[in-house]
């Protein structure tokens, strides 16, 4: 069976995952584009999906008879209307993070998801799906003792005007948020955020770089530098210090240039190369499951408990050097 595939939202990331569907992974086909700018799904349709129908609403591609799943990849403020349109059609569905943009949207999905009594919805944290943080998590889980304390850092060359300071949580570090819960298999209960020397290159409407000092629930602790105009091109670091040994995130595979009397190595400067592996894992899976009218990976809890955490965050940037707390609701057992 080719599972009917339908995407709302063809910007960057929209485009990318239905050349995914169409070009790379098997079981499933793009039918069905939706964006608030027609012109968008209508370029989208013309070089990757020539047979997909365009709709206007993405209210109406969910409703679609032939539309079996939904991808949704529009700007995140429209996520929770489309999660929870998925939910009451009863259809899988794939939302790019953020679940929602408030900690109260989220959960209206979480309620959704619990009372329709199946998972129906897998959120867009790729780095599960990525074979460095696989290979960490193996080593931490056997080799590495009890983990103590985490040293990580997001860069990004540079953002553009529209990239304020409080995207550096939700837009940014909640990447890290979501993929050290995974990682230690935690939970965190509280966050401070302070700020060193502004760059020169961080224009007016962002503090760049940041620090976010996180705690959980076992007592790590976990340092991350986000810098977001460093220049240099996009580097995710991480490394785990357990008491029997540390263990770093693998650096991308990359040629060793041996030139001009230097040795030199290739940074990548964009996300999309970075992580375009996982996003092939992520959505194959998403596509085996929702074939099965189901969602596995990330889920609507940890989508909610992201953005709990991100929240909190936010305070604490609000609040520099404060320490916030962070207090989860009880798990349901839908999610265990
Ligand atoms: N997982 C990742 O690493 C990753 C990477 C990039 C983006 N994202 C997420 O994906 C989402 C989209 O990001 P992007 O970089 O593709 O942005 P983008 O601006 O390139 O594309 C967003 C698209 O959504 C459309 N849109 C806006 N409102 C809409 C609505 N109500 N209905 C339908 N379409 C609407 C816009 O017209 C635009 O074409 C964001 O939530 C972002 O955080 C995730
Ligand atoms: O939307 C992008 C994307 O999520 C990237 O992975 C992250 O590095 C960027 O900071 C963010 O703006």
């Amino acid at each position: 069976m080719t599972l009917k595939i339908g995407v709302i939202g063809t910007g960057m990331i929209g485009r990318d995952h239905t050349r995914r569907i169409q070009q790379v992974l098997a079981g499933a086909e793009v039918v069905a584009l939706s964006d608030y700018n027609p012109d968008a799904a209508r370029a989208v349709q013309a070089d990757l999906a020539p047979a997909a129908k365009v709709y206007e609403r993405g209210e109406d591609l969910i409703a679609a008879p032939d539309v079996d799943a939904v991808l949704i990849c529009s700007t995140g403020a429209t996520h929770e209307a489309y999660v929870l349109a998925a939910i009451a059609a009863g259809k899988p569905c794939f939302c790019e993070k953020p679940l929602a943009t408030t900690a109260e949207g989220a959960k209206r999905i979480v309620d959704a998801e619990v009372a329709h009594g199946a998972r129906l919805v897998q959120v867009g944290f790729m780095r599960r799906y990525d074979a460095g943080y696989w290979m960490l998590k193996d080593v931490v889980d056997s080799q590495i003792g009890a983990p103590l304390m985490v040293h990580a850092a997001h860069r990004n060359p540079a953002v553009p005007e529209q990239y304020v300071t409080p995207m550096a949580i939700h837009d940014t570090l909640i990447h890290e948020i979501d993929v050290f819960r995974w990682l230690l298999d935690d939970d965190y209960v509280s966050a401070q955020v302070v700020f060193p020397r502004k760059s020169r290159h961080a224009h007016g409407g962002v503090a760049d770089p940041q620090i976010v000092l996180l705690e959980t629930k076992k007592g790590i602790r976990i340092d991350v530098e986000i810098f977001v105009n460093c220049r240099y091109g996009y580097d995710i670091q991480c490394q785990v210090v357990g008491e029997e040994g540390l263990a770093n995130l693998p650096e991308p595979m990359a040629i060793t240039l041996r030139k001009d009397a230097r040795l030199q190595n290739a940074i990548l400067t964009d996300w999309k190369d970075r992580f375009v592996d996982s996003y092939d894992v992520e959505l194959a899976d998403f596509v085996q499951a929702a074939a099965r009218g189901t969602a596995s990976g990330p889920s609507s809890w940890d989508g909610y408990v992201a953005a709990i955490s991100s929240d909190a965050c936010v305070e604490a940037q609000e609040k520099t050097g404060q320490i916030i707390p962070i207090t989860l609701p009880d798990r349901p057992a839908l999610y265990d």
